[in-house]
């Protein structure tokens, strides 16, 4: 299929950001049982750190230490009411922490503020506010006023895919414009002390990170003056039937709670199939069975077991998902920015290992997400010959 001149919206610039403090995963369960007070749950103990030894993530970043937990000991109190304290915090921390991966965003593509046309603004850590967390942004950075924002609340992990979706919409249909999304969050939300009897989680701890992320997207790049990284060449959403029990969650009093089943690599490795030939059908493409390999994938790192699932049932080489596996490793499931740090790992190891396309020398690519739903975000992605740099 020929994308030349079909107006596709391209992302013209990536940028990430993560709080400074690193927690090592060999680490962590010493941390995380010391400042909950929950060491005489020897044997969860145990078991979380098998879950961490096993996740294949080295480390995390957050912005919970114990200075804070220290301040607000209720965060850290299995059951305590919280949700005031965490809402306090969150919404001075999510424009911030935005802010800082759009600041180098923005200096990648190399524009002025005045040019961004629109604003969404993507979070499932913000405890409803208003203005929401999008306000607070274009307002610490300058934007125009004129800029039109929207917020994408609570999609939980196939945020990233919702945010291309809403992204490639506005481009596609509004000439000229220049959107900025930013996807941010914390687990401080959802910080929780261990319980038997709550190992949903438990198992969130084992994964979960902190981290934001941001994008410029538009269409007719500049030449010379702005760069395309990837082409959106159709971005569709598909909700799995039965499945919605898989993962939930909740504000409560006590902060957010979430419940992730058992089920979800299996829901996410039986769906990835006919979602991928729905998206490529629609283009007119057809992928035959073996022929999996032949593209590139910029998958949801939702934990080594999903991965592992989809990896399995398309029979794809153990370097198809190396992008997905290092942000696993080095960030862990981030939630709604953890796309786009595997976007950016993707166009860098192209760069930095010579490959002649943004996407690792192939020229069709697929984005998924996997969420509350179970939803899966399925994005057909174009590359872009790295010749043109
Ligand atoms: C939040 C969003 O919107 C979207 C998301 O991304 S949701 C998150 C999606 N990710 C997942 O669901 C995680 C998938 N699971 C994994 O990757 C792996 O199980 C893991 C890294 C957590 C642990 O790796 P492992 O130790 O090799 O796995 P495994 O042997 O299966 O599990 C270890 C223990 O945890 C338990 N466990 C695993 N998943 C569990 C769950 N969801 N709930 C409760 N217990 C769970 C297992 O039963 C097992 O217990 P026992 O030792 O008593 O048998």
């Amino acid at each position: 299929m020929e994308t030349e001149g079909k107006g596709f919206a391209k992302v013209l610039a990536i940028g990430t950001a993560n709080p400074p403090n690193i927690y090592l995963q060999s680490e962590f369960p010493d941390f995380f049982f010391r400042v909950t007070n929950s060491e005489h749950h020897v044997q969860l103990k145990q078991k979380f750190k098998r879950m961490c030894d096993n996740s294949n993530i080295r480390k995390r970043h957050f912005l919970v230490d114990e200075d804070i937990l220290k301040e607000h000991p209720n965060i850290s109190t299995y059951g305590a009411p919280s949700l005031d304290t965490r809402r306090e915090i969150v919404t001075k921390y999510i424009p911030k922490l935005g802010k800082e991966a759009a600041l180098k965003c923005i200096k990648e593509w190399g524009q002025p503020l005045s040019k961004i046309t629109h604003l969404i603004f993507c979070t499932s850590s913000c405890i409803n506010s208003i203005p929401g967390p999008d306000f607070y942004l274009a307002r610490e950075m300058g934007l125009p006023a004129t800029c039109n924002r929207l917020v994408i609340y609570d999609h939980g992990c196939h945020a990233g895919g919702s945010v291309i979706r809403v992204a490639k919409a506005l481009a596609e249909s509004i000439p000229g414009s220049r959107v900025l999304t930013v996807c941010a969050e914390t687990m401080l939300t959802s910080f929780q002390a261990p319980s038997p009897s709550h190992m949903d989680i438990v198992v969130g701890h084992a994964l979960f990170g902190d981290g934001a992320a941001a994008m410029i997207v538009g269409t007719d790049p500049i030449p010379n003056v702005e760069r395309p990284l990837f082409e959106f060449v159709l971005a569709a959403q598909q909700t799995v039937g039965g499945s919605e029990e898989a993962i939930h969650g909740h504000a409560t009093e006590r902060g957010q709670t979430y419940f992730l089943g058992k089920e979800i690599p299996n829901v996410v490795a039986g769906n990835v199939k006919k979602c991928m030939h729905d998206a490529f059908g629609t283009l007119g493409m057809t992928i035959n069975e073996g022929d999996w390999n032949s593209l590139f994938y910029v998958v949801h790192p939702g934990g080594k077991a999903v991965l592992n699932g989809m990896e399995e049932v398309l029979e794809l080489k153990q370097e198809k998902l190396a992008a997905s596996r290092t942000i696993l490793r080095e960030y862990g499931n981030m939630w709604s920015p953890c796309v786009f740090f595997v976007l950016d790992e993707m166009r860098k190891k192209s760069a930095n290992e010579g490959k002649s396309t943004t996407g690792e020398g192939n020229e069709w690519g697929a984005l998924m997400t996997f969420g509350p739903g179970l939803t899966v975000e399925t994005i057909v992605l174009h590359s872009i010959p790295l010749r043109d740099y």
